[in-house]
């Protein structure tokens, strides 16, 4: 899918300001974006999610303009199908797995009071073996079943592209492995494009079609070999 951004952002807190400064380009549907803390890589993600609003510049995903500071365009979050897990996944906590899964369909006579009724809550619930935990509460699950909830929550929207702000950040190294695999073969299936925040070198060789390394607020050059 072709992802094109170029925007600028100032940030300021007190007396430290932040440069955002990002231009990509890609066609590819597995991208990773990797680089030190404190770079820019989240506040890359909220800009495309629509919870950040750069100062100018263009993002654009597949033919849809999500943001033209020229044009006077710019998206709210829920117009711009684009699914962003966080890093701690933001479950709801008083909602159960089925209730969390079915949030973001409410529509109409649904309600969160039968999540199971709706066939895509069920179709979801299966296809991430949640359908034994759907009455469970986040907090009587495990880092990996919250992490496939979060995952089908966001899925269930059917989005153009799924964001994830180091989504293995939480878990242990055995789980982190399994789940990588997971994500990665999910991906392939679903052929749902996704853009990867991580740290992690394994991420990078698994999740990563295409990468760009963020540092200062900016795309840095390809290492020269
Ligand atoms: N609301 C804000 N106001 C001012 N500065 C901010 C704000 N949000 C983030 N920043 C600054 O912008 C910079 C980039 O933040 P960002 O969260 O994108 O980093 P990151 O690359 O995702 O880091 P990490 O890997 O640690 O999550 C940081 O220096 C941060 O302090």
């Amino acid at each position: 899918m072709t992802i094109e951004i170029n925007i600028r952002k100032h940030l300021q807190a007190d007396d430290r300001g932040f440069n955002l400064e990002i231009a990509l380009h890609t066609e590819s549907d597995r991208v990773v974006l990797y680089g030190p803390s404190g770079a820019g890589k989240s506040l890359t993600l909220q800009a495309i999610a629509g919870l950040l609003t750069p100062d100018e510049g263009l993002i654009r995903l597949k033919q849809n303009t999500l943001f033209d500071s020229a044009g006077g365009i710019c998206l709210p979050p829920q117009q711009r199908k684009v699914a962003y897990l966080f890093q701690d996944y933001a479950l709801f906590p008083h909602l159960t797995v089925a209730q969390n899964v079915a949030f973001g369909l409410r529509r109409g006579c649904f309600n969160l009071r039968r999540p199971h009724d709706h066939p895509v809550v069920r179709k979801w619930l299966a296809s991430f073996e949640l359908s034994a935990a759907a009455n469970s509460y986040p907090h009587q699950l495990s880092g990996g079943q919250r992490q496939r909830v979060a995952l089908a929550r966001a899925l269930a929207l059917e989005p153009d592209i799924l964001l994830l702000d180091e989504p293995f950040s939480a878990l242990d190294l055995n789980l982190r492995d399994r789940m990588r695999r997971e994500l990665s073969e999910l991906q392939k299936q679903l052929n749902v494009p996704m853009m990867v925040i991580t740290h992690d070198p394994a991420d990078l060789a698994l999740l990563g079609d295409e990468i760009f390394e963020i540092r200062d607020g900016m795309i840095a050059p390809p290492a020269r070999t």
